[in-house]
């Protein structure tokens, strides 16, 4: 689908589909377009082209179908402040005719002490707890959740994971965006990265990562580096599975392939030049994230 606002393209002929049973991560910046996704998916928006099906329906002409099966966790919900958090998740079990029980909802999100407190007074990581209670009323079939880190301190935000894995064992279907990364990876079976409106990676983490070579720094203090270091630079250079060499005082930085890290270290010694101390950093999946979606750091998937 392709979604324009005016002259500004939000999502630009995105074609994306996740699969039932799975848990997707929706990750990109700000601005990359997730939630103008997420309200296609909820028709609180239409596509300016394209369709969107949500179980097999159509997303505009019956949403209302789709709704009673899906539990959502829209970004900047309001919540009703003169209600306390028991009103709301009873007001979600009597709109889907469920049969949950509230208190038990509010004590899994961790905010039973203040189900007979108002809304208007919950801290924005309690209402975005209150905002998932509502959410999983109901056993729905399929979670779309918009951000739902937002606001939770660390605690918060594992056991917002918690919730989604245990979701996804009952037999739900997760979609979620975020844009960190951290908050995705130990849950998700797939994840799609957008950037400017256009899905520029979907791979399983572990597909993402071998996606993207060199992702070692290896670190080599040498002692110290001689006068002619010409040849050993050129040398380490042409390694197979060196991408980069950089000099930084008497510390050689080289992104290389971890097979080929100690022909790195081997070959500098051959040069006759001491390896001191050697160490490596290995690049985190949040690096990989911003070599994603970072204009300046192109990446070839
Ligand atoms: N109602 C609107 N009117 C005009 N432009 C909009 C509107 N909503 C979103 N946009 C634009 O569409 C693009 C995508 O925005 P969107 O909110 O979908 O991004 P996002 O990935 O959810 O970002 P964030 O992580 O900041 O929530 C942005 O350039 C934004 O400025």
């Amino acid at each position: 689908m392709t979604k324009r606002y005016g002259d500004e393209l939000a999502l630009e002929g995105l074609d994306l589909t996740v699969r039932k049973g799975e848990v997707y991560g929706f990750l990109g910046p700000n601005g990359a377009g997730k939630s103008t996704t997420i309200d296609l998916l909820l028709d609180f928006i239409r596509p300016t082209a394209g369709e969107v099906r949500v179980y097999g329906r159509d997303a505009q002409d019956e949403s209302l179908e789709i709704r009673e099966r899906t539990g959502i966790l829209p970004e900047g919900i309001e919540l009703y402040d003169r209600l306390t958090g028991r009103q709301h998740v009873e007001f979600a079990i009597e709109s889907k005719e469920a049969d949950d029980d509230a208190d038990e909802l509010l004590e899994r999100v961790g905010i039973a002490d203040a189900a007979d407190k108002k809304a208007g007074g919950y801290s924005k990581g309690m209402a975005q707890r209150l905002i998932l209670a509502t959410a999983l009323v109901g056993e729905p079939d399929l979670l779309i959740l918009d951000e739902p880190s937002t606001g939770l301190d660390p605690n918060g935000a594992r056991e917002m994971r918690e919730i989604i894995r245990e979701e996804n064992r009952r037999g739900a279907t997760v979609f979620f965006s975020s844009h960190v990364l951290g908050q995705v990876e130990a849950i998700c079976d797939r994840v799609g990265i957008l950037r400017d409106g256009e899905l520029i990676a979907e791979d399983t983490i572990a597909g993402l990562e071998d996606a993207v070579p060199d992702r070692t720094r290896l670190r080599v203090r040498l002692d110290p580096i001689p006068e002619d270091s010409g040849a050993a630079l050129s040398a380490v250079e042409s390694i197979d599975g060196v991408s980069e060499v950089e000099a930084e005082g008497t510390t050689l930085v080289v992104a290389v392939a971890d097979e080929a890290k100690t022909t790195v270290l081997r070959t500098i010694e051959e040069h006759g030049v001491t390896v001191e101390d050697f160490e490596t950093d290995e690049s985190s999946l949040e690096d990989l994230f911003v070599a994603y979606t970072s204009e300046r750091r192109e990446v070839a998937p």
